[in-house]
């Protein structure tokens, strides 16, 4: 039976390097592009890491009944929405799927396909190691946005509280200390489609 890989994790703990070293290693692994209202990044592309629309279509897909999960936060710059929307890009019958989410939005994903069929891959570093990732990591952006990062470590302390990984059933964590061992775990797993 195919599945969704799911990958969490607090800020700046790798998971978009770990998503695309892991689509390198497993290239029939397929992707899935959600949705923002965010403006879109310099370097990014529009259909690419995500669909960037306006808050007018999150409304007409909520109206649509097609939105299987969304966030908003209410970021330094407004409130910035991400979505799964029900489009037609993903169909387990086809294939296994690796996506990067919140740990709310992997509840909601498991209502909705079924919690059998998502398998969760929480990502962990050490808090100051992934404080100095995360501000090297904007410092190397034209306009760093340090407020935002602040914001984002901050709110992680709560979104990933210690009660809100066990409510989700969080059992098994990867630490990224070392990316080669970290991608050989995880690997590991979406071969055997087991934790
Ligand atoms: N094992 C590692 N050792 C050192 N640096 C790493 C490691 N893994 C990732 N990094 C670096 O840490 C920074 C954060 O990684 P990345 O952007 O992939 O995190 P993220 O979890 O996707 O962050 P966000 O949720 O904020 O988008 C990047 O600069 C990346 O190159
Ligand atoms: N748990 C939290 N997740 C957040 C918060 N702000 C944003 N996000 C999530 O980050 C990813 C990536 O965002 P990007 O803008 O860097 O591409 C996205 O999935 C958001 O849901 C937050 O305060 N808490």
């Amino acid at each position: 039976m195919n599945k969704l890989f799911y990958i969490m994790g607090k800020s700046a703990t790798g998971k978009d390097s770990l998503y695309k070293h892991i689509k390198e290693e497993i290239p029939s692994l397929k992707t899935v592009v959600p949705y923002t209202t965010r403006p879109i990044r310099e370097g990014e592309k529009d259909g690419e890491e995500y669909y960037f629309v306006t808050e007018e279509d999150f409304k007409k897909f909520k109206e649509e009944g097609r939105m299987i999960e969304q966030r908003a936060y209410h970021t330094v710059h407004g409130v910035w929405r991400y979505a799964t929307v029900d489009d037609g890009q993903i169909d387990l019958n086809k294939g296994n799927y690796l996506m990067i989410g919140t740990l709310e939005s992997y509840q909601k994903m498991k209502e909705y396909y079924g919690e059998k069929n998502i398998l969760p891959l929480y990502i962990e570093v050490e808090d100051g190691e992934r404080l100095i990732r995360s501000i090297e990591r904007e410092k190397r952006q034209n306009v760093p946005k340090y407020a935002e990062t602040c914001r984002r470590f901050l709110a992680d302390e709560q979104d990933f509280s210690k009660e809100n990984l066990e409510q989700a059933g969080i059992t098994r964590k990867f630490t990224n200390d070392n990316i080669r061992k970290v991608l050989d775990e995880i690997t590991e797993v979406i071969v055997n489609g087991e934790l």
